[in-house]
């Protein structure tokens, strides 16, 4: 059976962020994962983390500004100089908190602008110079249009193809279960052939994106595939609690 790591971006909203901490380790889980730390100092988050005996698992690079609909800059030309500075603040709050994994967002942008696609595979590259530099993996994930409209990175082989371009053994692919099978299905035969590019994996019902065992998928089988892929790294559960994140945790004891 795969480890799980809690999303705290999704998870425990019941409580403020730097609560989530300790209510995902009084849960049980030894591991979270989330979008961005970046509305606190590193050391507090660090803190906290340790605190609560947690293991990082990923966070995602500032994306921009959120709140006005940005999600990242790294495919925006005309940004690199705020990419730039994104990747500088990520890799500080990394080397604090000691993340693992981080989670470069690619932006809003049209798949097929040609523009675009230089500008991101620039800032690729830039990142995975500078994560290499640092000793920290460096992920990308394809998401879906429905979830994330206009999203650049939105097919799981184009990502595979800046992946296998870049020739960097820390770049890997985030395979999110959810996006995969909303974008394309065939999540088994997908895991199996993406294995050795997959740097993270992340899980929720489809499609409401909820706890496991919930949705359209075998998701007992898709954790059978992903041990048997031999994939050791933390499983995050990226899904919005149906009604209240400790009430739907039964599932981990039934799968
Ligand atoms: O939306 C997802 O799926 C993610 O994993 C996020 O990191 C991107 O918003
Ligand atoms: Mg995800």
């Amino acid at each position: 059976m795969p480890k799980f790591a809690a999303n705290l971006s999704m998870m425990f909203n019941e409580v403020p962020f730097l609560d989530r901490f300790a209510a995902a380790a009084d849960c049980g889980f030894t591991a979270v994962e989330y979008l961005f730390p970046y509305d606190h100092p590193a050391e507090v988050v660090a803190e906290r983390l340790q605190a609560a005996g947690l293991a990082q698992a990923l966070f995602n690079m500032p994306p921009g500004d959120w709140v006005a609909g940005e999600r990242g800059m790294a495919a925006l030309p005309g940004r690199e100089a705020d990419f730039a500075a994104a990747l500088d603040t990520a890799i500080a709050y990394a080397k604090v908190i000691g993340t693992p994994l981080l989670h470069m967002m690619a932006g809003l942008a049209q798949a097929t602008d040609l523009q675009a696609s230089a500008t991101y595979r620039e800032n690729l590259k830039r990142a995975a110079d500078r994560t290499g530099e640092a000793g920290i993996g460096l992920v990308i994930e394809p998401i879906n249009g429905r979830d994330m409209p206009g999203y650049f990175l939105n097919d799981f082989n184009r990502a595979v193809d800046f992946i296998s371009e870049m020739d960097a053994s820390h770049l890997k692919l985030q395979f999110d279960v959810y996006h995969r099978q909303i974008l394309h299905g065939d999540v088994i035969m997908a895991l199996r052939q993406m294995a050795p590019l997959i740097g993270h994996i992340q899980i929720a019902s489809v499609p409401e994106r909820h706890e496991p065992l919930t949705g359209e998928l075998d998701d007992r089988k898709i954790f059978a595939e992903i041990d048997a892929i031999g994939y050791e790294a933390y499983v995050g559960c990226e899904y919005r609690p149906a009604a209240g994140t400790r009430e739907g945790l039964s599932w981990m004891s039934r799968v």
